[in-house]
C-alpha cells in the first residue's frame, strides 16, 4: 500500500490545528499535561469527593491524593472506583473509570442524565410524621431504586412524637412495605439507642440519604457521621479547595466500615421521566402480574380483565400503591 503524500496546505492545516490544540489545553487548568511518571504504578481507588475538575481520590490503603482526570475518559463521579496514576506526593491523575454498578443521576437543563453519584447500594427514604408523609414521594424513591438496582430502606424517623394508638396508626399507613419486601425502621433522633439496626444495616454498604425537607436528614447525617467535620477537613486538604467540598458530591466513611455519599444534590435526588413498562417493573409487587392483563398496554384503570385492579380486589396489592403508580403513569 502507497503512503499517499499530504500537499504542504494540508500539512499546514494540520499544524495550525494541532496549535489552536495546544493553546486550547493550555487555557484550561483543568486538564493535566504534566507528563506521567512513568515509574509510577496504576493503582485504583476510588473518588470520594468531586468538585468540577477537581477530585479526591482515596487509595485503597486509605490515603488521599488530589487528582484530576485525564481527557475523554468521561466525567468521574463521587464514588467511582478509578486507576489513577501518582505524580506527585499527593497528586495524581485519573487514566479510566472502572465499571460502574449502579449510577444516580438527575437530568441536566437539555434532559441528559447527569451522574451524581456511583456505586452506591442502599437508598435510605427517610419519612416523620411531620412533615406529613408523601406516599406518593416514597413510591417515587423506590421505583427509582428499582430502576438503578439499589436495595431501598425505609425510615420513618421522630418516632418520640407519637406514641400508643397514634405511633400504630402512623406505622399501619406503611405497613405494606415490609409485606413487598422492603425493610422499614422506626427511629428517633432524639433516642439515640433506636438507631443500632439502622447504623448495623448500612455497614459494608455505599447509601444515600433522601427524603421530603424538615424529616430529619441532617439531623440523621450527623448521627451517623460524628466525625463529619474531621473528614470535612481532610478531604479540603487533600482537594486544596476549602470548605467548598460540602456543597460537592462526598463520599464519607461511616464507623462501620460503610460509605455515605452525601451532598445537597444527591438529598433532592428525584424519579426522572420513565416510560410505562419502567414504572410497572418499578412497582415490584406488579411482576408476577406483567402480560396477564387483558391489554398489553393496560394503564389498570378502566379496563376489563385487569390483572392487577384484580391483585387489588383481592388484597395483593395495596390500593394507594396502585392508585400512585396511575399518578405517576399520568405525571
Ligand atoms: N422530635 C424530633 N425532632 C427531630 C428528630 N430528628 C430531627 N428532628 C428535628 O426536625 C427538624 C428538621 O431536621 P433536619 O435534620 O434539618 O431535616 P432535613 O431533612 O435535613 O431538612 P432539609 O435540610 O430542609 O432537607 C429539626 O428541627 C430537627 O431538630 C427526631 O427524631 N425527633
Ligand atoms: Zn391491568
Amino acid at each position: 500500500m502507497t503512503k499517499r503524500r499530504l500537499s504542504e496546505r494540508q500539512i499546514e492545516r494540520i499544524r495550525t490545528i494541532q496549535e489552536r490544540r495546544r493553546q486550547r489545553l493550555e487555557s484550561r487548568p483543568d486538564i493535566v499535561l504534566t507528563e506521567l511518571d512513568a515509574e509510577a504504578e496504576p493503582e485504583e481507588g476510588r473518588v470520594v469527593v468531586r468538585h468540577g475538575a477537581n477530585l479526591a481520590v482515596e487509595d485503597n490503603g486509605g490515603h488521599l491524593f488530589h487528582c484530576l482526570s485525564r481527557q475523554n475518559i468521561g466525567h468521574p463521579v463521587c464514588g467511582d472506583r478509578v486507576v489513577w496514576q501518582r505524580i506527585a506526593d499527593e497528586q495524581g491523575v485519573v487514566t479510566a473509570i472502572l465499571p460502574r454498578t449502579t449510577v444516580l443521576s438527575r437530568p441536566d437543563f437539555n434532559g441528559y442524565a447527569k451522574p451524581l453519584a456511583a456505586n452506591l447500594t442502599r437508598l435510605v427514604v427517610l419519612i416523620a410524621p411531620e412533615p406529613e408523609p408523601s406516599g406518593y414521594l416514597v413510591d417515587q424513591y423506590l421505583v427509582a431504586a428499582e430502576t438503578i438496582g439499589v436495595e431501598a430502606v425505609l425510615v420513618g424517623n421522630k418516632m418520640d412524637l407519637l406514641d400508643g394508638a397514634a405511633r400504630t396508626a402512623f406505622q399501619n399507613r406503611f405497613a405494606h412495605y415490609p409485606t413487598i419486601g422492603y425493610r422499614t425502621l422506626w427511629i428517633s433522633l432524639r433516642e439515640p439507642d433506636t438507631l443500632a439496626t439502622l447504623i448495623a444495616g448500612l455497614a459494608g454498604e455505599v447509601s444515600v440519604l433522601v427524603g421530603q425537607s424538615g424529616v430529619g436528614k441532617s439531623s440523621l447525617v450527623k448521627a451517623l457521621l460524628p466525625d463529619r467535620d474531621i473528614q470535612i477537613g481532610l478531604l479540603s486538604k487533600a482537594t486544596g479547595l476549602g470548605r467548598h467540598t460540602t456543597s460537592a458530591a462526598t463520599c464519607y466513611r461511616l464507623t462501620g466500615e460503610g460509605l455515605l455519599i452525601d451532598s445537597p444534590g444527591v438529598r433532592s435526588f428525584r424519579l426522572g421521566t420513565i416510560d410505562r413498562a419502567g414504572l410497572q417493573q418499578g412497582f415490584r409487587e406488579f411482576r408476577p402480574y406483567t402480560g396477564q392483563c387483558r391489554f398489553a398496554d393496560c394503564r389498570h384503570d378502566q379496563e376489563p380483565d385487569c390483572a392487577i385492579r384484580q391483585a387489588v380486589a383481592e388484597g395483593l396489592i395495596a390500593p394507594e400503591r396502585l392508585a400512585n403508580f396511575q399518578h405517576l403513569l399520568g405525571a
